[in-house]
């Protein structure tokens, strides 16, 4: 099913035209990833998807609708963010982050019409975080922080994610642990995951497609092994690249080739 669709888009930043002209199609039970060189508007495409801001030109629909028309509200009970920094101040509990995923139930006095306790309970344990679930975010270890936010967005109860590089600045095997959970979230129901990556090793290995920005455009869309390609990233990143196939999965993996390489 046909979830996004963006015709055209357009999105001037300042006095930058971010985007210009941009079409595609992301459908449900996917893994996404929006790959591109700094500075190209990927985090200004998530804030169109997420009806955060809206574009200057063209369509951006979402399930048929313009998504600027849908009411914000109705828009975070369907899709969750997950930010770089998508935990309140240290001061706060993991419990209590986890709650704030509810908000989008929540009336204007933070109650909520059911009681949302199981739904809690239920995204803490699933995180492996019940133990630590009244420490202080602050006392948590930096793979702790990543999975309470990530338990935070599972509360919400939606059945899309958007993310702004999950990845940077942890270790690789908590990148590896990070986009394991992502997956695992998104195929457990046939959910859709949109991830902003810089990465392009990781983005060939988790997602099922990936979006190229290139220029204000899609510079290429479509499965990992059918577009990553040496000339690509010549093109897009302006950089030197030898493609091999990974031993495992047959996805292409990305090694730079320097300048003075050789020499
Ligand atoms: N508030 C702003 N005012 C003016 N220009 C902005 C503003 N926010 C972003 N920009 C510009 O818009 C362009 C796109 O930014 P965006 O953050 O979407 O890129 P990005 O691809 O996510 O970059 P990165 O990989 O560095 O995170 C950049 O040239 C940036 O300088």
């Amino acid at each position: 099913m046909v979830l996004f669709e963006a015709v055209q888009v357009g999105k001037t930043v300042g006095a930058r035209q971010v985007l210009d002209g941009l079409s595609f199609t992301f459908r449900t039970g996917r893994l996404y990833g929006i790959i591109g060189p700094n500075g190209v508007g990927k985090s200004t495409l998530l804030g169109l998807l997420s009806g955060v801001d809206s574009p200057t030109s063209g369509r951006l629909l979402f399930n048929g609708e313009l998504v600027q028309r849908i009411p914000r509200r109705q828009l975070a009970k369907q899709m969750a963010v997950l930010q770089q920094s998508g935990l309140p101040p240290a001061g706060f509990t993991v419990r209590e982050a986890v709650e704030m995923g509810r908000f989008p139930y929540q009336n204007w006095l933070g109650d909520e019409r059911t009681d949302a306790g199981p739904i809690i309970d239920k995204a803490i344990a699933s995180m492996g975080l019940a133990s630590l679930q009244h420490r202080k975010l602050d006392q948590l270890s930096g793979g702790e922080r990543q999975r309470a936010a990530f338990a935070k967005v599972i509360a919400q109860e939606t059945d899309i994610m958007l993310l702004d590089e999950p990845t940077t600045h942890l270790d690789i095997g908590y990148q590896i642990q990070m986009l394991d959970m992502v997956k695992n979230w998104q195929r457990e129901r046939g959910r859709t995951a949109i991830a902003v990556l810089h990465d392009l090793n990781l983005a060939s290995l988790y997602c099922d497609e990936l979006l190229v920005l290139h220029k204000g455009r899609a510079a290429a869309f479509g499965k990992p092994a059918d577009i990553v390609t040496a000339k690509l990233i010549e093109e897009v990143y302006e950089t030197k690249a030898a493609v091999v196939d990974h031993p495992q999965d047959g996805s292409p993996q990305i090694l730079l080739v320097p300048d003075s390489a050789g020499q």
